[in-house]
């Protein structure tokens, strides 16, 4: 798995290079980024390594792709594969690290970065935008545990200058100096810098230059929240994952442009709401235009291009024996509850007793459920782990015809759902307010927490029956005329009507952020549910980064689309959960008619790539 440290010094270096490859070759046509397939009908997105002309063309450029919502800001970056004869400047750049690991691992540079991505944390407080020595004039890390190289005077971020300190203990007795051109980018400073050491010659203020590339560097490393695994698409190259919240778009503009000199004929992939609202900036601060494209439309592209070449992307839950059995389910059909016969709770469901109701890769399932547009909704399900890896079920699906028309349940800040039939026709027939931020921002109101991770690691030790009203609060116990159990949740958070109850629930944070949790995927779940019907589906892909980490939520989906549909519709989720919009900006900067033909580009494929 690619560190943040990794994904960053990758983007450097690539970028590093293009700004020097178009530095030098001012004037000449822009490489293949802004290559348009009229000229070509061959994949030069993804270059064959069949086509060593394409390949030596295409592999010197960056390929980025954003989507920046209104909460989160995804990045995907493509690193071709290296080829024989034919390496990148990064590959270059990644070669000669090699070359010099052994002075790393002494525990001067490259081996201490690899080692505490944190380090900077202890030799610098970021305050009101500027970078100031914690502490007095001495470096405080040992060397081997992620010391900064020696200097001799404090960091002034905020002044234009950056300065380091280091005591004498931790600066083996001469200053190491680097030549400020060495550090274009993130791959050649530390090879250089490492090279360097005895350079006795370089003078004080290269050095403090350098220290300077060196901070921004590792504080734009600091930047990345997600944690997702790269994508390796066989004989192409690599795709990395990352983001960052969208409110720190002006650091990361910042960032970007002290780090990533990107000319200016050059465009970025992007999409989402924040392509449109940041343009301006991305031009003023970094220095580069974004090639817009519609958001759902990437949307669409992304999970298109995902499930189809990355290895086990898209996965589902269990059916079988387990069906309705992570679901609190109705009352058991009996000649009251259903006197005309046109319950949809009939059949094989009535054979499956309470026993047999288990969830087989969680330990527990506790008894609640929910009831909302006629149907009841699965509740309170007790999730052990959020780690894909322990899930029952993963395997990939082709994206095949039979696959259409599917709907697109997207839960980012808000939610979007679209019905797809075929990879460039969709429509976009609902939507709700009720997402991702607000289950982020309730819980964050009602418990103070301050990050996703939080609020999730709360509400997985929660029990929502102690926030919200249930039909059995109501009823005293089912409501058997409707088929409504006991504990079916009436209304959310509807116990907190009560004034004791309410600053009893006030001291239980993480029953609040389980019913917050509960409430906003059941809702989504129902719509979905309703427009499945209408959009006459069986394929529902829930995407967006609410679902990520969030097994808990996905187990609710996909139980109560399978539940409710007797098992004719599947819900189907994405490893990449919040990164398909950013994939498809990526495609689409590529000017590619048909990327994902193009990307199995070799003799057994039509000539049209
Ligand atoms: N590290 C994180 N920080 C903040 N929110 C996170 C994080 N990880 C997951 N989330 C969840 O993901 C949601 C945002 O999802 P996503 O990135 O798909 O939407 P977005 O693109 O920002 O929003 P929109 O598409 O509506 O503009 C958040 O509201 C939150 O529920
Ligand atoms: C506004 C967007 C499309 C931005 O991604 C999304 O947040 C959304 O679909 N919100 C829900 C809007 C609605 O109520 O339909």
């Amino acid at each position: 798995m690619a560190c943040r440290e990794e994904f960053t010094q990758n983007l450097i270096a690539e970028v590093g290079s293009l700004s020097s490859k178009s530095t030098h070759d001012s004037g000449k046509k822009p490489p293949a980024m802004s290559v348009s397939i009229s000229t070509s009908l061959k994949p030069a997105y993804l270059p064959s390594p069949r086509d060593p002309s394409m390949f030596k063309e295409a592999s010197s450029l960056a390929r980025f792709g954003l989507d920046i919502g209104g909460t989160l800001c995804k990045v995907v970056y493509f690193e071709p594969l290296r080829e024989s004869g034919i390496e990148s400047d990064l590959q270059k750049l990644r070669s000669a690290m090699v070359e010099v690991e052994p002075l790393a691992e002494e525990g001067f540079v490259r081996g201490d970065v690899k080692k505490d991505n944190n380090m900077m944390e202890n030799a610098i407080v970021v305050n009101s935008g500027s970078l100031i020595e914690n502490g007095n004039s001495e470096c405080s890390q040992e060397r081997g545990q992620g010391s900064l190289p020696a200097i001799d005077s404090g960091f002034e971020f905020s002044q234009g200058t950056v300065e380091a300190s280091c005591s004498k203990e931790f600066c083996p007795g001469k200053e190491k100096h680097v030549p400020v051109e060495m550090a274009k980018n993130g791959h050649a400073y530390e090879v250089e810098l490492t090279k360097s050491i005895d350079d006795a010659e370089t003078s004080k203020s290269e050095y403090r230059e350098l220290s300077k590339k060196e901070i921004f560097r590792r504080q734009f490393n600091k930047i990345w929240v997600s944690n997702h695994e790269p994508v390796n698409l066989p004989g192409r190259g690599t795709i990395y994952f990352k983001c960052f919240e969208t409110w720190r778009m002006e650091e990361f503009l910042s960032l970007t442009k002290e780090l990533l000199h990107v000319s200016k004929d050059r465009a970025i992939g992007a999409t989402g709401g924040g392509a449109r609202k940041f343009s301006d900036r991305f031009l003023e601060i970094a220095g580069f235009h974004l090639q817009r494209a519609d958001e759902l439309r990437s949307l669409v592209r992304g999970i298109d291009f995902l499930a189809r070449h990355a290895d086990q992307e898209s996965f589902e839950y269990p059916k079988g024996p387990y069906r309705g059995g992570a679901i609190q389910r109705p009352l058991p059909l009996t000649e009251t509850s259903s006197d005309d016969g046109s319950s949809e709770h009939s059949g094989d469901e009535k054979t499956i007793s309470e026993n047999e109701i288990r969830c087989k890769a969680e330990n527990e399932c506790s008894p609640s459920a929910n009831s909302q547009n006629g149907g009841t909704f699965p509740t309170n399900i007790k999730s052990h782990g959020s780690n894909l890896e322990q899930t029952d079920y993963l395997y990939q699906i082709s994206t095949n015809e039979a696959f259409y028309p599917y709907l697109v349940v997207n839960i980012g800040s808000g939610v979007s759902i679209l019905r797809v039939d075929s990879t460039d026709k969709f429509e976009r027939v609902g939507g709700t307010s009720l997402g991702g931020s607000t289950f982020l921002g309730l819980v964050a109101a009602l418990t103070g927490c301050n990050s996703f991770e939080e609020a999730m690691h709360l509400a997985r030790e929660g029990d929502s029956t102690q926030i919200d009203m249930l039909v059995g609060d109501i009823y005293g116990g089912d409501y058997k005329e409707m088929n409504l159990a006991s504990t079916t949740v009436a209304s959310s958070f509807g116990k907190l009507v009560h004034p004791e109850k309410r600053s009893a629930a006030m001291k239980t944070p993480h029953h609040l952020a389980k019913a917050a949790l509960l409430m906003v995927t059941n809702n989504i779940g129902s719509l979905a549910m309703l427009h499945a019907r209408a959009a006459d589906v069986k394929h529902v892909m829930f995407t967006g980064s609410f679902l990520h980490g969030n097994e808990l939520a996905m187990r609710l989906l996909a139980v109560a689309m399978d539940f409710w549909s007797k098992g004719n519709m599947q819900a189907i989720f994405l490893r990449h959960e919040g990164h398909a919009g950013a994939v498809g900006a990526l495609l689409n900067s590529l000017h590619i008619s048909d990327p994902i033909d193009c990307l199995l580009f070799d003799e057994s494929i039509p000539t049209h790539c």
